[in-house]
């Protein structure tokens, strides 16, 4: 399931997350991308180590920690390997599948890539992040505050930045539903139980997709 939030962040939060990238120092991204993926990688990121990586990194996991359209559709783990990435004209990353583990020797897993858009879409031309479906490359440039999260299984890139600059923060989740489909499973039946709550409180009907959710998660979580 490919999943957009429009707004997870405040303005306030996008005006310290614009304003800090603009002063901060950047470095080359190749030193984060796996071994295969630096060969296509042309960006530019946050220095990992510079004081403003970890308020920038723990503002952005809140905001979608607060969100429940997150917790309900993502079920999330483990919110992990933040980054901060610009990319200027002519940079681009090229097709590539995202490492499964991350992390040091304490590694997490990538089951949702998501990218939290933050420049405007008039001020940079290109720069779309694209999914490549087995049937069909899906493109994606929205507004800033808003967010992706995607499968970390499909291959992807991002268009050639052509003129302007392009900020996003890009990051991973280790979901307690390691498979999408299961997780869409859940989220259906979920959203589906909430509907009925909303309209005729704790009916039979609700308590049998509640049971039916509550043992599935009990099955497939992790
Ligand atoms: O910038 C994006 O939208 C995605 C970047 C990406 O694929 C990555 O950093 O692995
Ligand atoms: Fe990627």
């Amino acid at each position: 399931m490919i999943l957009t939030v429009d707004n997870i962040i405040t303005a306030e939060e996008l005006t310290q997350l614009t304003e800090t990238l603009s002063k901060g120092k950047f470095i080359d991204g190749q030193t984060t991308a796996g071994w295969h993926a630096k060969l296509v990688k042309h960006n530019s990121q946050l220095d990992t180590t510079s004081p403003e990586t970890k308020t920038l990194q723990n503002l952005v996991i809140k905001a979608l920690e607060r969100n429940l359209l997150f917790k309900l559709a993502i079920q999330p783990k483990h919110i992990h390997s933040l980054r901060f990435s610009r990319y200027q004209q002519d940079m681009n990353y090229g097709s590539h599948t995202d490492n499964a583990l991350m992390g040091g020797k304490q590694f997490f897993r990538s089951d949702v890539s998501f990218t939290l858009f933050l420049s405007s879409p008039e001020s940079y031309e290109g720069g779309e992040l694209v999914i490549e479906k087995p049937e069909a490359k899906l493109y994606y440039k929205l507004n800033p505050g808003s967010i992706i999260f995607y499968p970390s299984t499909f291959l992807h890139q991002v268009a050639e930045v052509k003129t302007g600059t392009r900020f996003v923060v890009v990051g991973w989740i280790q979901s307690l539903i390691r498979d999408t489909s299961k997780r869409e499973i859940l989220f259906d039946i979920d959203t589906v139980r909430r509907s009925i709550f909303a309209k005729e409180g704790k009916s039979t009907e609700f308590d049998l997709l509640a049971k039916t959710h509550a043992n599935l998660l009990r099955q497939w979580a992790e």
